[in-house]
C-alpha cells in the first residue's frame, strides 16, 4: 500500500536573500488535511520567510537555496508560473496583517472581491456576487450587499480580517497561510478571528499554517508548533509536546512571559 502524501512536507529547506548567507536554515516540517501548524519566534526569525516560500512569493532576492517543498506530494520547485498561479488563490491562499493594505484603496471592495472571484473561475459577474455575499456571511459579516459598496478604509480592522478570510476561502482552498492574521487587533476581536479560522479549518479540512508573536493562540489553536529563533526551528512537534516537553531554553523563556491567572499558567489551562 502507498502513503499518501501529506498536504505540506517540509524538508531540510534553506532559504538566502540575494547572495547573502541563508536567513533561514534547515527548516523541516510537516502538516496533514485539516491540520493546524503554529510558527512562533522572535521578530526576524524567518517566519514569514517560510511561510511565503509555501506559496512562491517570497520577497525579491528570496530563493530556496537547499532542501525541498512539496505539496501533494509535489516538489513546487519544479512549478511552473502557470502552475502557481493555478494553485494560489485557489488551493493555496494567504491572509495577512492586516488584510485591507493588500488592497487597492479606490477601489470599492465589491469590485475587487468580484474581480478575484472571476479571476479564477469562468462565474459570471452576477454569479460572482452572490459568491461573496454567500462568503462574506459565512465569516459573520452581515449586510454584504452594503458592504460590497464600501471602501477597504471605511471597514474596522476585525471587518478587514473577516474580508481577507472570506476571499481567502473564496475557492475552499486545502492550505490556508496566515502571517500574523490578528496581532493588529483588540484581544476580543482576536480571540474571534481564532475561532472563525478553527471553525473553516475543521468544516472544510482547510489545513492552516499561521504565523503569531503570541504563544497563547498557539496553544489554543494548534495541533502542531514550531518555534523559531535566528533562523532557525528550535522547537517543532505536537502542541503538548512543544508545550510540556520544550527542548530549547528559548521556548522554555516565551512559555515563561506567558501571564498566570490565579496562579495558573494560561498555556496549562486550555484543552
Ligand atoms: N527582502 C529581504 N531582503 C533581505 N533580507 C530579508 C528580506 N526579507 C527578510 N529578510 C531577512 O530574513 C530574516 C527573516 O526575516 P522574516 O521577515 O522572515 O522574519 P519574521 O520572523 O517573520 O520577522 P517578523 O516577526 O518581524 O515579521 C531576517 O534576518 C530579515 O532581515
Amino acid at each position: 500500500m502507498t502513503r499518501e502524501a501529506a498536504l505540506v512536507e517540509v524538508n531540510n529547506v534553506s532559504i538566502a536573500y540575494g547572495e547573502a548567507a541563508p536567513s533561514v536554515t534547515d527548516v523541516n516540517f510537516s502538516l496533514g488535511e485539516g491540520e493546524i501548524l503554529v510558527i512562533v519566534g522572535e521578530s526576524g526569525s524567518g517566519k514569514t520567510t517560510v511561510i511565503r516560500s509555501l506559496i512562491g512569493c517570497l520577497s525579491v532576492g528570496g530563493h530556496v537555496v537547499e532542501g525541498q517543498i512539496c505539496y501533494r506530494g509535489q516538489d513546487v520547485s519544479t512549478w511552473s508560473d502557470a502552475d502557481w498561479r493555478k494553485y494560489r488563490g485557489t488551493d493555496i491562499s494567504m491572509i495577512f496583517q492586516d488584510s485591507g493594505s493588500a488592497m487597492d484603496p479606490i477601489q470599492t471592495i465589491g469590485k475587487q472581491f468580484i474581480a478575484h472571484i472571476r479571476r479564477h473561475s469562468q462565474m459570471t459577474k452576477s454569479d460572482a456576487e452572490v459568491k461573496a455575499l454567500a462568503l462574506l456571511d459565512m465569516v459573520s459579516l452581515p449586510a454584504g450587499k452594503e458592504l460590497l459598496h464600501r471602501y477597504p478604509f471605511e471597514l474596522s480592522g476585525g471587518q478587514r480580517q473577516r474580508l481577507g478570510i472570506a476571499m481567502a476561502m473564496a475557492f475552499t482552498p486545502h492550505l490556508l497561510l496566515a502571517d500574523e492574521p490578528t496581532s493588529a487587533l483588540d484581544v476580543t476581536t482576536q480571540a474571534q478571528i481564532v475561532e472563525e479560522l478553527m471553525r473553516l479549518c475543521k468544516q472544510n479540512k482547510t489545513g492552516i499554517i499561521m504565523v503569531t508573536h503570541n504563544i497563547g493562540v498557539a496553544a489554543y489553536m494548534a495541533d502542531k508548533i514550531m518555534v523559531m529563533q535566528q533562523g532557525k526551528v528550535v522547537d517543532y512537534g505536537t502542541r503538548d509536546d512543544v508545550l510540556f516537553k520544550a527542548h530549547s531554553t528559548y521556548t522554555a523563556q516565551l512559555l515563561d512571559a506567558v501571564p498566570t491567572l490565579g496562579g495558573t499558567r494560561y498555556v496549562d489551562t486550555v484543552e
